[in-house]
């Protein structure tokens, strides 16, 4: 009883009573998760759920304090409340499986919790929780960690910034021509190896990306360009002294890759003007090291290029005995000795004749395989961090500190993550309104269709365009788009309309299906793009519907940031009086059109969400 007391001295009895009765859902079971959990049972939430996809590995087991030896191969979530199953006094409900899965968490599934923790470690999840909190205008604890670095972030629907409000780093890329002709870095050499030169040699034609028309080039000068597409087809020749298993002609790959290539770029004069020029690798130096090494250096050190070519040549035999029983293909794998060996090699190889320091194998395998270390420490501060805010998010410390509005919540950044320069390790700043560009939250109005099976068989895309055209006030002729957002498959627009008498089965609309509809017509009451989440309740049949069940969505204009922002009450029973966004019923029409005499809305930021809701997705 001990915890109970002291959790009533901080949030007093009504506070216990109320998060006794608190339904919380923990997004995965890794590293903040595990801290995560443990804290929410010690802060004795009434009901934790918990979903991972995931089984424990052996490299969890240095931070992920909730597994054992034995565990490993076991899944997270059910090992992880097995663990802490003897002090807790929450009702705990494991899960094993992936949040983004509609079939096994269905939109309806998320509407019994209070709130959201999320405990990820992938952008596509947490983008995806982050959409499911707007959905159903569920608080959503958002939090994250990198080595010593990490953040949390409170977001309440529609009045803090979410997720998506901020624009997220993506893995950097190169472009072509650094990589293909002018490296500078280690970094340069090793994406070479990896993403260029191993994919050419040791995967299969279905897996190379060849996709000239999209790529980065780096330069305009055509030479460059014809050089380097030509480079690309003659590796053909090099992959089948591999796939022969041409053992004699190994050599051959080496003078190819580090002599007769480098000889051509250095044809091409304007590359040179300023940078200095590649060494071609020594004849001799080939000639002498085709052996199999004698000795072994720690892949700590770095090594010298006569080790390294003899290194490149066991590599390089090594994957092509392997191809044959691979189906002439094997992939990267930093934990693959072969593939790191031989990635590590070719990219020594190359800044060896570019003059770029060379780097020690253990240091690239950090750099191929984007090793950032956990730090056990760091999960512990935010998964802390996390908990307690929510004691906040939730109202539950209105003893102290009443949240009347919303926008006064802290995040927490260390100081590295935020970029601060003070001696302090954490910051706090205060939340941020949602940003008024913000393609998720602000940009976009959604709701839930209600359907069924049934519907689904006897509704023609046409039949749903002209449903959605009505129920929110277009015009026959207006031009609308509609994207599935998934794939990002478009199945409607003004000069394609080939899928137009297919029903919605033959799309392939599933529960958790969302559509992105979106007004293409040039009037300059363009209205803001809608995002429909399909719900499959097959009880929809019992009740009386001409149609499918359309919500009505009141669409407002978002406020600029530098804007007042309105303050947000909340209630005593910790809900938040807000102005509603979705409505699944089935009341009248009321689409209310947002050309607000405040902010006319302007075109452009349109065109901008829809392509950006449009753009290839990158992982
Ligand atoms: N879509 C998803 N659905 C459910 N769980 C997920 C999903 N994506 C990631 N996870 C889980 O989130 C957890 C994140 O934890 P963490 O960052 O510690 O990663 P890890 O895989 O355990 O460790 P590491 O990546 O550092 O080796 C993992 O257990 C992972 O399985
Ligand atoms: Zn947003």
């Amino acid at each position: 009883m001990a915890r109970e007391s002291s959790l009533i001295t901080i949030i007093g009895e009504d506070g216990y009573a109320r998060i006794r009765q608190t339904k919380c859902l923990l997004v995965g079971a890794g590293g903040i998760g595990s801290e995560l959990l443990k804290d929410l049972i010690l802060m004795e939430f009434g009901e934790i759920h918990i979903v991972d996809l995931d089984t424990i590995d052996l490299s969890n087991l240095n931070r992920q304090f909730l597994f054992r030896q034995r565990d490993i191969k076991q899944p997270k979530s059910t090992t992880a409340v097995k663990a802490v199953q003897s002090f807790s006094n929450s009702k705990l409900v494991p899960y094993q499986g992936n949040i983004m899965d509609t079939t096994q968490f269905p939109l309806h599934w998320f509407k019994q919790f209070n709130i959201i923790f999320n405990a990820l470690d992938n952008l596509a999840a947490r983008r995806y929780v982050n959409k499911i909190s707007q959905f159903l205008s569920l608080p959503l604890l958002e939090s994250g960690t990198a080595g010593f670095d990490g953040y949390i972030q409170p977001i309440f629907p529609q009045k803090t910034e979410c997720f998506d409000c901020t624009k997220k780093e993506t893995p950097k890329t190169f472009p072509v021509c650094t990589i293909r002709s002018t490296p500078s870095q280690p970094i340069h050499c090793i994406v070479w190896a990896k993403n260029f030169l191993f994919n050419q040699l040791f995967t299969d034609e279905d897996n190379k990306s060849d996709d000239e028309e999209n790529k980065e080039w780096g330069t305009t000068d055509e030479t460059e360009i014809k050089r380097i597409k030509q480079e690309t087809n003659e590796l053909k020749s090099l992959q089948k002294i591999i796939l022969d298993k041409d053992f004699d002609r190994i050599p051959y790959i080496l003078q190819k890759l580090f002599i007769d290539d480098i000889a051509k770029l250095l044809l091409i004069e304007n590359l040179w003007k300023n940078r200095v020029k590649p060494l071609l690798l020594d004849e001799s130096i080939i000639k002498n090291n085709c052996h199999d090494a004698k000795e072994k250096i720690s892949s700590n050190k770095v090594w010298d290029i006569n080790y390294i070519i003899q290194n490149f040549v066991a590599a390089t035999k090594k994957l092509s005995q392997r191809m044959e029983r691979e189906g002439s293909h094997i992939e990267f794998d930093k934990d693959d000795e072969d593939t790191l060996m031989f990635v590590a090699m070719a990219a020594n190889i190359r800044a060896y004749i570019f003059h770029i320091p060379m780097k020690s194998v253990f240091d690239i395998k950090q750099i191929a395989g984007n090793i950032i270390p956990a730090i056990a420490t760091t999960n512990a501060i935010i998964a802390g961090l996390s908990a307690i805010t929510s004691l906040r998010v939730l109202n539950l410390l209105d003893k102290f500190a009443s949240l009347n509005d919303v926008t006064k919540l802290n995040m927490a950044f260390t100081a590295m993550a935020s970029n601060m320069t003070t001696n302090r390790y954490l910051s706090n700043p205060q939340v941020a309104p949602p940003n008024c560009k913000c393609p998720v939250c602000v940009q976009v109005v959604r709701g839930v269709v209600q359907t069924s099976e049934k519907l689904n068989a006897s509704t023609t895309l046409k039949d749903l365009i002209s449903l959605l055209k009505t129920k929110y006030g277009y015009q026959e002729n207006d031009d609308v788009s509609i994207l599935d957002i998934k794939d990002q498959r478009l199945l409607f627009d003004f000069d394609f309309d080939d899928l137009n008498d297919q029903t919605l089965e033959d799309l392939k609309f599933i529960n958790g299906t969302i559509i992105l509809l979106s007004d293409d017509s040039d009037n300059d009451l363009i209205k803001k793009p809608v995002e429909l989440y399909f719900n499959i309740n097959n009880n929809v049949d019992k009740i009386v519907l001409p149609d499918l069940h359309i919500p009505v969505i009141e669409q407002k204009i978002p406020q600029d940031n530098n804007e007042e922002n309105e303050v947000l009450t909340v209630a005593e029973n910790g809900e938040i009086d807000q102005d509603v966004y979705i409505i699944d019923g089935d009341e009248s029409v009321s689409t209310v059109d947002n050309n607000d005499k405040k902010r006319p809305r302007e075109k452009e930021d349109l065109e901008e969400i829809i392509q950006i809701a449009k753009a290839p997705k990158t992982s």
